[in-house]
């Protein structure tokens, strides 16, 4: 549960504990009326109960809408971190080899699978390649997060606290009123976690059936609109037509079906917990106050305290469609993109959301300067191998990384540096060794989170300069931008520019060169608060000026951030604290630049074949 739930809990046992107090002390005033004896007490109380009651609902209402915003903010920038971040071609089995880096080749629209919303293995089909979000993880990430938020800061609170203020109610009236009816409410109240299971589980196939369904049809009518062009020369219009009707004919019917389930939910908590539990309530308080075991004054309290027992029973059973598309959507997003980490591993983006007063003049935190706490190791490879399509393609890399460190990875064409690098990313599994991040075995959630990739085609979209790269940071301000686009050495480029971080570039940057392209997505990655940069052959296709650019950029940041870098062109290298030589899977040489030249093994070689080349 989000941290600020509990606040809402907590408010909602205060308003519960004012409402039992102004309730206890009404019965005392109706009492005190009867024998005609002072009530000025039992008012005062009432009145002092009721404002604080009131104080309560007002602010438990307002911290709802609050959290969903960052409860929005947290899982659309995770999910978007985690689609930009994964290889597509990667983790398929027997993909072509040149297919299988991080946006190694431009997105390509994607038919086959975007009609079934979902494919194999999980993930949602239709993804557009190249890390950019397909078509099911885009229905997740727009409606799926708003589901996901409203279930997490509007349900999860309300729950605790519908399933636990009856207690405090029950209590005080046990203690205050009459323990035999407390005792007996307390067997009513007891049934709703057995009904709410039993309906939870009546729920979960239909409405997991329903968000489906609204995937493939969402997927489908994209699919359509795209090849609209295609459908026309073929004169297949109705055809596409047909098929986006029968998407929505489907979801229409299952609709329908959750709906009726919905209202029968409503139906039983109305007739259960409404009506059985005042009847109840005023019956056995007739049967006490008839024995003479409770005043007029009790029996008026039990009614009005019966009221609580239901209420917040009452709203969750109204919330029970939210509860429901929001856990259905949260396993899906759990399955194919990522889940934002609680308070432990807070995103940027909810710190940021969470105390927006200090995030404008916030430097970027996640890249404090260095300090010796900085020496340590981030990464610590240990006989690691990987296997792919049946095969041992990568064996025997021990490796350290301390943070701060830069890292070249380098070898012939087929050596298994793309590999590694989707190892480090937690794309693929390693099959044997370790692999210790910060000191722990990474699984794939952590690397995830930890790494973020610089492609050789980086994803731009046709948008703005600061639309790019709030794709990594939402909520990143104008200066934020400014700051990691200095450290991307491009803002002097985008300043220069009329509309400067509102200038437009085209889809795939069309409107920038390739080394601003390279660097844009570089200021993205920094912007994300990666601790590890990995950055897949950054100057590949670029001239040289273009590429002198990109290799300054990196060597600036080198010290403050820890880089891998996988690389053809050797002299990018230089600069590297590091170099991993690869050759046919297997480490051949780990030193640094200066160490390696002066032996006769491939760096040497392949840097003076370079210099030949010039
Ligand atoms: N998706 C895949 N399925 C099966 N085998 C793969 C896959 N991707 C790569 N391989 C194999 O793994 C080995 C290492 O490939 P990798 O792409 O890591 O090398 P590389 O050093 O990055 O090569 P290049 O410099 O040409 O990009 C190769 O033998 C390759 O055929």
């Amino acid at each position: 549960m989000p941290p600020r739930a509990w606040i809402a809990t907590a408010l909602q046992w205060a308003r519960t504990l004012a409402l039992t107090t102004l309730f206890l002390a009404l019965g005392r005033v109706l009492d005190a009326a009867l024998n005609a004896t002072d009530t000025t007490g039992g008012l005062i109380l009432g009145a002092v109960a009721g404002a604080v009651a009131v104080i309560c609902s007002g602010i438990a209402a307002s911290v709802p809408p609050r959290l969903r915003a960052v409860e929005e903010l947290r899982w659309r920038g995770s999910g978007i971190r985690a689609a930009l971040n994964r290889d597509p071609a990667g983790t398929a089995t027997g993909a072509a080899r040149g297919a299988s880096r991080v946006a190694s080749r431009p997105p390509a629209p994607s038919h086959a699978g975007a009609a079934h919303g979902r494919a194999g293995g999980g993930r949602p089909a239709g993804r557009a390649g190249g890390g950019r979000p397909g078509m099911g993880e885009a229905d997740l990430l727009t409606g799926g997060v708003e589901r996901i938020a409203e279930y997490r800061a509007e349900f999860l609170g309300p729950a605790l606290a519908a399933f636990t203020a009856p207690a405090l109610v029950l209590l005080m009236l046990g203690s205050f009123v009459d323990p035999i009816i407390a005792v007996v409410l307390l067997v009513l109240v007891l049934l709703v976690p057995l009904l709410v299971r039993f309906f939870l589980k009546r729920f979960r196939g239909p409405t997991a059936a329903y968000r489906r369904l609204a995937g493939a049809a969402t997927a489908k009518f994209q699919e359509v609109l795209r090849s609209l062009g295609g459908l026309v020369l073929l004169g297949a219009e109705d055809a596409g037509r047909r098929s986006v009707a029968e998407a929505a004919a489907a979801l229409r019917v299952q609709a329908v079906a959750l709906l009726r389930r919905s209202q029968l939910m409503i139906l039983v908590n109305d007739a259960l917990f409404s009506l059985v539990m005042i009847t109840s309530a005023v019956g056995l308080a007739l049967w006490r106050f008839q024995d003479g075991a409770i005043t007029a004054g009790d029996f008026l309290a039990v009614v009005l305290l019966t009221t609580l027992l239901y209420e917040p029973i009452d709203k969750l059973g109204r919330s029970f469609y939210v509860a429901m598309a929001g856990r259905t959507q949260q396993g899906l997003f759990t399955q194919t993109l990522s889940t934002p980490g609680e308070a432990t591993s807070r995103t940027p983006a909810e710190t940021a959301a969470e105390s927006p007063a200090q995030s404008p003049a916030q430097p970027l935190a996640q890249f404090p300067a260095r300090t010796s706490a900085q020496t340590t190791e981030l990464l610590r490879l240990e006989d690691l191998g990987v296997d792919r399509g049946g095969e041992r393609v990568l064996r025997g890399v021990t490796l350290s990384v301390t943070r701060g460190a830069a890292i070249a990875v380098v070898g012939p064409s087929g050596a298994g540096k793309s590999t590694l690098a989707q190892v480090l990313q937690g794309l693929i599994p390693h099959a044997t060794g370790e692999l210790l991040l910060e000191g722990r075995p990474a699984d794939s959630t952590a690397l995830q989170q930890a790494a973020v990739t610089v492609a050789q085609k980086p994803f731009i979209f046709s948008g703005t300069v600061a639309e790019n790269l709030r794709l990594a940071r939402p909520e990143a301000t104008d200066d934020q931008l400014w700051e990691v686009l200095t450290q991307a050495r491009l803002d002097a480029e985008i300043a220069a520019k009329p509309r400067g971080l509102a200038t437009q570039v085209g889809e795939d940057g069309g409107a920038l060169s390739g080394g601003q392209i390279r660097r844009l997505a570089i200021a993205r990655a920094l912007l994300s608060g990666a601790k590890l940069l990995i950055l897949d052959e950054p100057t590949a296709d670029l001239d040289r000026r273009a590429e002198r650019l990109v290799d300054e950029t990196l060597r600036g940041l080198a010290g403050d951030h820890t880089l891998i870098l996988i690389a053809h062109r050797l002299a990018t290298t230089r600069w590297a604290d590091q170099v991993l030589v690869l050759e046919a899977g297997e480490p051949a040489a780990l030193g640094n630049p200066e160490e390696l030249l002066a032996q006769s093994g491939y760096y040497a070689q392949a840097t003076a074949g370079e210099g030949e080349d010039r």
